[in-house]
């Protein structure tokens, strides 16, 4: 149906408001950060991830991102620390890329577009469920890390890649097991963090953002296998699913802190 949202002329994220009116709210992410106005906060302490493999459950193509999804049950998988109060639940990742590598992330860093964004998203278990957390400012915790193109790729990211070959069109989950997220992370902990919201509709403003200032490195042509899965499903023409980003938001006045100098 045309209705449904994407990022296509015709229902990409200048219609999505349309729809989905928090699209025009006050605390709408991504944003582009500019050093210049990142306020250091020493209070900000490091934030800790304790991530049980076996929560990992399956890859899925949705037409929008490709997603891995975890047992969110019980505190199995969990986020605490930094700008954080408690433990936050794993419940997915997914990622943001571009057509070619030299934009497709969604945050932008001192004019900076990176190949992909990597989205690690936890949720307040303080709130009884994923759809009660989204209600709440301190609902959601996502963990982002920038993907850049280099010559010597992390090994770890293989990971993701090749689950990504089991879920070439739309529709298409895999079981992707035993698997801890932890391992895509880069040598430094030092983040940004914001309040902010989801990227995609209904775009509701209650995102923590915890933004991790070292990318981690690709190769491209790992790039061009994820730039490979298609937007449409087996019985459909192929069509490359790309460019799944959402452009930068007004900030508004909200300052965004660094853990770091
Ligand atoms: N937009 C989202 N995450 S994101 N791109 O803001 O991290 N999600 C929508 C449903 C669950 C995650
Ligand atoms: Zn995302």
């Amino acid at each position: 149906a045309q209705s449904v949202w994407g990022y296509d002329s015709d229902n990409g994220p200048d219609h999505w408001h349309e729809n989905y009116p928090m699209a025009k709210g006050d605390k709408q992410s991504p944003i582009e950060i500019n050093s210049k106005d990142v306020q250091h906060d020493s209070s900000l302490g490091p934030w800790h991830t304790s991530y049980d493999p076996g929560a990992a459950k399956t890859i899925l193509n949705n037409g929008r991102t490709c997603r891995v999804v975890f047992d969110d049950t019980f505190d199995r998988s969990v986020l605490r620390g930094g700008p954080l109060t408690g433990a936050y639940r794993l419940r997915q990742l997914h990622l943001h890329w571009g057509s070619s590598d030299d934009h497709g992330s969604e945050h932008v860093i001192d004019g900076v577009k990176y190949a992909a964004e990597l989205h690690m998203v936890h949720w307040n278990p303080k709130h009884g469920n994923f759809a009660g957390a989204l209600k709440q400012p301190d609902g959601v915790a996502v963990v982002g890390i920038f993907l850049k193109v280099g010559k010597t790729p992390k090994p770890e990211i293989k990971r993701i890649l090749q689950g990504i070959d089991n879920i070439k069109t739309k529709g298409k989950e895999a079981p992707f097991q035993h698997f801890d997220p932890s391992i895509l992370f880069p040598k430094s902990r030092d983040y940004w963090t914001y309040h902010g919201s989801f990227t995609t509709p209904p775009c509701e403003e209650c995102i923590t953002w915890i933004l991790l200032r070292e990318p981690i490195e690709v190769s491209s042509d790992q790039m061009a296998q994820l730039r490979s899965l298609s937007k449409n499903s087996e019985n459909e023409p192929m069509n490359p699913l790309v460019d799944n980003w959402r452009p930068v938001q007004p900030v508004k006045g909200r300052v965004v802190r660094s853990s770091f100098k």
